[in-house]
């Protein structure tokens, strides 16, 4: 056992990702794996559940009668529920509900399930970590082995040659920052990420920043048309403070995502929402911007005590959110006045944006869509 141990120290401390290291630490976990009493077959899952024997990726695996892999139970006497902050090559950072952070290898297992899905854990997963090796010196993460991934919702991801990667599991909340001057507001782009914000299913929330440079009341008829969608429209400043307890009201134990355009005052927001978070943002995003990692893993930033345990999630990815893998024929469908209308025009495939007999175009001109919002699907729709 010594030196098994030895080699994931080793590779732990040597970091990530060449192929000898991931042989080293892929027959580590073989060896852990024939442990289990489930996949030696002598052992079914409990609770009285039909099961079945099925090999998965020259793995033995046990199915229930849904078809559904059934993952060994974990001990949950040795082992610490925990969130993972990021996943950098093999190595997952870990916050267990105990407080404490872990240095994860994934075992071989969860692997093999993983076949279309480019990374088995990513940021943002709720996982169970079994603790290795010995107690760490004081402020190092204690090593550790995912045993098991909890189903996750609200998951970011984008497609690259047809693979689906994983960007971030279990986001609550999107908060779309817009500026309501300086620079000015710009209505049909907070329209865009609320497009893409539909399309990946995450609720969104609308936070237009600066009110202190205007006056309140010019802001009513365009908070009305987001509102009267279903959209929350929150109005702030971070300089003045104004709003900001709604704000943080929102991400109370929620996992959140920030995002706009530059210069809108999300860095200020994360200041003035906890002191100090924009700047950890800011150097982490940095680093990872020089990797090779850029686009496709998140950090997770745990929100203090008075935030109910919340977490940011952020990568420079989710910063440039606008019609994230949006395609033309789609763009209709998330916009939520459009929908009752699209299938009523005279063409199947219409486009509504410059035939005859447009049930949508008929809508605006009754004034039942307004003018300006499908206005902004007709910049979407033509790819401008
Ligand atoms: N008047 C006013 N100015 C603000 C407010 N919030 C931010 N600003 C100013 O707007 C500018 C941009 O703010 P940042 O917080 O850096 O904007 P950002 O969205 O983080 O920008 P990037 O880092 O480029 O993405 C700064 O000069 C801030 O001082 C506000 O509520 N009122
Ligand atoms: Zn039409």
């Amino acid at each position: 056992m010594g030196k098994k141990r030895r080699n994931v120290r080793a590779a732990f401390r040597k970091g990530h990702d060449t192929s000898k290291r991931e042989r080293g630490l892929t027959r580590h976990f073989e060896v852990h794996g024939a442990d289990s009493h489930q996949e030696r077959g002598d052992r079914v899952s409990g609770k009285g559940r039909l099961t079945r024997r099925r090999t998965v990726a020259g793995a033995e695996m046990t199915e229930d009668s849904s078809g559904q892999i059934v993952l060994p139970e974990v001990d949950r006497e040795t082992c610490v529920l925990g969130r993972v902050l990021r996943v950098q090559g093999l190595v997952s950072r870990v916050l267990g509900d105990n407080g404490r952070l872990y240095a994860c290898a994934t075992r071989q297992l969860l692997k093999q399930l993983a076949t279309n899905l480019r990374h088995v854990v990513a940021a943002g997963d709720l996982v169970w970590v079994r603790p290795e090796g010995p107690t760490p010196e004081e402020g190092l993460p204690q090593e550790g082995i995912i045993e098991r991934v909890e189903p996750r919702h609200g998951v970011l991801s984008r497609t690259s040659r047809n693979r689906q990667h994983l960007i971030a599991t279990n986001i609550d909340l999107i908060v779309v920052v817009a500026s309501v001057a300086e620079p000015r507001l710009k209505p049909n782009l907070v329209d865009r990420y609320l497009v893409t914000a539909e399309k990946t299913g995450l609720r969104p929330i609308v936070c237009l920043n600066k009110v202190d440079l205007v006056e309140p009341a010019d802001l009513v008829p365009i908070i009305g048309v987001w509102s009267q969608l279903g959209y929350e429209v929150l109005p702030v400043s971070a300089d003045t403070g104004f709003g900001l307890d709604r704000l943080r009201d929102r991400l109370r134990g929620k996992e959140t995502a920030f995002t706009g355009q530059s210069g809108v005052g999300k860095s200020s927001l994360l200041n003035a929402i906890q002191p100090g978070l924009a700047l950890r943002v800011q150097t982490v995003s940095s680093e990872s911007e020089k990797g090779r990692h850029t686009t496709t893993t998140a950090v997770l930033y745990p929100l203090g005590e008075d935030l109910g345990g919340g977490f940011l999630v952020d990568t420079p990815g989710i910063r440039s959110f606008e019609l994230w893998d949006v395609i033309p024929e789609e763009v209709a469908g998330y916009f939520r006045e459009l929908r009752p209308y699209v299938s009523k025009c005279r063409f199947p495939d219409c486009t509504h944006t410059h035939e005859d007999d447009c049930a949508v175009k008929y809508a605006v001109a009754d004034g039942w869509i307004d003018a300006r919002r499908y206005e902004s699907y007709v910049q979407i729709r033509s790819g401008e």
